[in-house]
């Protein structure tokens, strides 16, 4: 049972910003009539969210958030680049200023907005608003997902089918993704840990290698590895071919679930693997990288975690439902890797901060 004391003043708070009366009494007095109509702005996106993630797919699958990002865009503009008969068109750009992706600079003219800019520019976050129609489509039916089996068929675990035996068009479809959305995943991780202290790095369930080139790029003297299934590390190999890393990376294809991981390797990471995978699964892997490395060799692992300060939302709001429409895995804490690292073996694991803890988090443990 939780403290008493919490369970009283809780329910004190709770009842007391649940009356209208207090609500009305908050909206009007000076002092806190800011926090008042944060929290109604705040209520009205918990239940509106699904409309502005919306827009923004609309935006995107329009063309009409590059345009935007070419210059000024009036609304004849906008129907030619989105093919919208012209009531629709503007109901869509009005829709994308109202939230910040476009922004009127002028009676009926348009450019990115606030939020149009950032988002526009990264190739990964756009990738993922295409993606989510396949979440969308399995949320549909919120409660349904929940109280199904996890072992039903849904879009994402269709999607992310991890098999040695997975058709090259699925692993090609599941790699590209996530080669998209690495840039960031990596720029946040190389600025926490200074790999250039090893001598080889292997990068398990690699992908496409793009973590590992970014690696490359930051540490020129390291010897780097990729392990992945079979059928990534045939994409792996076609992409690197001919580039610089061609001779420089090994690749280790295997299912790090069946295969021992390869020796000689310093340090090793986990770039979004964990989370996907339920907690034997993890143990099993984290027993193999602790008995792959050396002594005082280092296992880093970067993901999107639950319970991070700033990003609580992301944890087990997103990842959470994402991962269970998956079939698999779940966002962890670093505090519940913490244990599972002890429990694995490895005698320190230090949380080292990244500057946008809601992209990725970074543990980096030691055997
Ligand atoms: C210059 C003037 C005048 C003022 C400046 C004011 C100022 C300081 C403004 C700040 C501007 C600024 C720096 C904005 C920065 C914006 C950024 C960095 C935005 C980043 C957005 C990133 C997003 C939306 C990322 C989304 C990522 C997603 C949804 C990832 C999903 C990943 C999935 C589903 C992974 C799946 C893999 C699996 C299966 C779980 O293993
Ligand atoms: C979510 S993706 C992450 C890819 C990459 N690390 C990144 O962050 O972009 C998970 C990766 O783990 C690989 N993977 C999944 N199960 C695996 C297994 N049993 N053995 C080896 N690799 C596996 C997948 O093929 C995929 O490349």
């Amino acid at each position: 049972m939780p403290p008493r004391w919490r369970v009283g003043w809780t329910a004190w708070r709770n009842a007391t910003i649940a009356s209208p009366r207090f609500q009305t009494w908050a909206a009007r007095l000076p002092l806190v009539r800011g926090v008042a109509r944060r929290r109604a702005a705040q209520s009205f996106d918990l239940l509106a969210g699904f409309c502005y993630s919306q827009i923004l797919a609309a935006t995107e699958a329009s063309g009409l958030l590059d345009r935007l990002a070419e210059g000024p865009c009036n609304l004849a503009a906008v129907i030619a680049t989105t093919g919208l008969p012209e009531p629709a068109a503007l109901r869509l750009v009005r829709a994308a200023a109202a939230i910040d992706l476009a922004e009127s600079v002028g009676p009926g003219w348009w450019m990115l907005g606030q939020q149009g800019a950032p988002l526009q520019a990264n190739p990964g976050a756009r990738a993922m608003v295409r993606h989510h129609a396949l979440l969308y489509a399995d949320l549909a039916d919120p409660l349904a997902l929940l109280r199904a089996n996890r072992q039903n068929p849904t879009a994402l675990s269709a999607f992310w089918h991890y098999s040695a035996e997975t058709e090259g068009e699925t692993a090609q479809a599941y790699s590209t993704l996530m080669a998209s959305s690495q840039a960031m995943v990596a720029r946040e991780t190389l600025a926490a840990y200074p790999f250039a202290r090893h001598r080889r790095v292997v990068d398990l369930g690699g992908g496409h290698g793009v973590f590992i080139a970014a690696l490359a790029a930051a540490c020129p003297a390291l010897g780097l590895g990729v392990f992945d299934l079979p059928p990534v590390v045939a994409g792996t190999a076609t992409r690197l071919a001919g580039t610089t890393l061609g001779d420089r990376v090994t690749l280790h294809p295997g299912d790090f679930f069946g295969t021992p991981l390869p020796a000689g390797y310093d340090c090793m990471t986990l770039v979004r693997i964990l989370h996907d995978h339920d907690d034997g699964a993890v143990e099993a892997l984290l027993a193999a990288a602790w008995a792959a490395l050396p002594r005082g060799g280092r296992l880093v692992i970067s993901e999107p975690m639950a319970d991070t300060s700033g990003a609580r939302a992301m944890g087990d709001g997103y990842f959470g439902l994402y991962l269970w429409a998956m079939n698999s895995g779940r966002p962890r804490s670093a505090t519940e890797y913490r244990t599972l690292l002890q429990k694995a073996g490895f005698s320190t694991t230090r949380h080292i901060p990244t500057d946008l803890p809601v992209i990725t988090s970074v543990l980096v443990s030691t055997k």
